[in-house]
């Protein structure tokens, strides 16, 4: 191992380094001057792109950029300035006690995604409004566009959704609840294709990758798109008869295409894990399991990561995740004598424990003496549904 060398500021491009304890201060809305008029269905892009994803003709939906916000609701977000920045209470983000009736949920992908179900099954009467990628989620809850984001974060089957571990860490969103969701996947074509006329499939990534054994069997070429639905909605509307898509059963009914094949994921247990996002933090509590997400940056050295996951073993907390992530803004360390390069991390940890209790605190505390930055994504109730 080189020689340690302590880097003593936040990693650039880094939010400030922030604790537990910190007093959050929220965001100003963008713009208050909203009109009073009501959109349902709102899709919100980042930029008008020319993919299969800009015909909209299926699902009715209104195209608006996140630059503006003339098409907010004023019903949700008031004009109050005071009385904006509230801090959620710990019940808003169970689904046991809130329906999330009246709130604006934002998904990625379109109507029949799996994100949408989860965001659903999050907030059981929300708004669910779609978004083009991941980036334009994190935006339009910023930007009080919708209250909440609703995102993929891993996969049992395909791993981690990488992208989402950087934006949490790019974008100043709270992590206030978390959503598991049981993702069953369907091979589905226009009606009258039959699996032998199939010679490309087409699917999110994500999907592609939990269904790879079938689809090696079956001997299609695989094509990613966004989302498992808009996958659906690209095969109906160009009534394709030579590919298919990967998607859910709803994504089936709501593009009109025939199921070929159910449950087709390499195996039956694939569940997806959300998180939930908000502007502010949830007040953590200890009425009921609660995970804390974090992320931080080490200084370099013998057993200094052994060290950092140490603090939670000395306290009996057991870690549920972790994820190592280069370190974008500076990628390298050079050792003192500039003999040695070294990779640099962010490495993300959820904890099975509240902020809210003394001994999450404590492992905090002394993981701070020697982390290089830190920063608490969160601190949520647990899902412990059986999805
Ligand atoms: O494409 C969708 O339907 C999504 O909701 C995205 C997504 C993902 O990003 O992991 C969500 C759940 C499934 O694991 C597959 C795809």
């Amino acid at each position: 191992m080189a020689s340690s060398r302590i880097i003593s500021h936040s990693p650039p491009n880094l939010h400030r380094q922030s604790s537990p304890f910190d007093t959050v201060k929220p965001l100003p809305p963008q713009n208050l001057n909203l009109p009073p008029k009501r959109h349902r269905n709102l899709r919100i892009h980042t930029s008008l792109r020319s993919s299969s994803h800009s015909n909209n003709d299926l699902n009715d939906t209104v195209e608006l950029r996140t630059n503006s916000v003339s098409a907010v609701s004023n019903d949700v977000v008031s004009k109050d300035p005071i009385s904006l920045p509230r801090p959620l209470s710990s019940n808003q983000s169970s689904t046991a006690v809130s329906d999330g009736s009246r709130l604006r949920v934002a998904y990625q992908g379109v109507r029949g995604a799996y994100s949408e179900s989860a965001a659903q099954k999050a907030y059981p009467n929300c708004e669910a409004v779609p978004c083009e990628q991941f980036d334009t989620a994190f935006e339009a809850v910023e930007r009080w566009l919708v209250d909440r984001a609703v995102l993929p974060i891993e996969n049992s089957l395909g791993g981690s959704i990488h992208r989402n571990y950087d934006l949490l860490l790019r974008h100043r969103l709270h992590i206030v609840g978390e959503v598991k969701y049981a993702v069953h996947h369907c091979l589905m074509a226009n009606p009258g294709v039959k699996l032998e006329n199939l010679k490309r499939v087409l699917s999110h990534p994500q999907a592609l990758a939990q269904c790879e054994n079938t689809l090696t069997g079956w001997g299609l070429v695989r094509e990613a798109v966004d989302d498992t639905a808009g996958a659906a909605k690209h095969v109906a509307l160009n009534n394709l008869q030579d590919a298919g898509a990967v998607a859910s059963s709803a994504a089936a009914e709501i593009y009109g295409l025939n199921i070929l094949a159910q449950d087709i994921q390499d195996d039956s247990d694939n569940i997806t894990r959300f998180l939930v996002l908000a502007r502010e933090p949830i007040l953590p509590g200890i009425d009921r399991p609660f995970k804390t997400s974090i992320v931080f940056s080490l200084e370099e050295g013998p057993g200094i990561l052994f060290k950092a996951l140490a603090v939670f073993a000395l306290r009996q907390i057991n870690l549920s995740k972790i994820e190592s992530r280069p370190l974008r803004k500076q990628p390298l360390r050079t050792s003192d004598d500039n003999s040695n390069r070294y990779f640099d991390y962010l490495f993300y940890v959820d904890f099975e424990a509240s902020m809210a209790d003394q001994n999450a605190q404590n492992a905090l505390r002394h993981l701070k003496e020697f982390a290089t930055f830190l920063r608490v994504l969160g601190s949520y109730p647990m899902d412990i549904s059986m999805t």
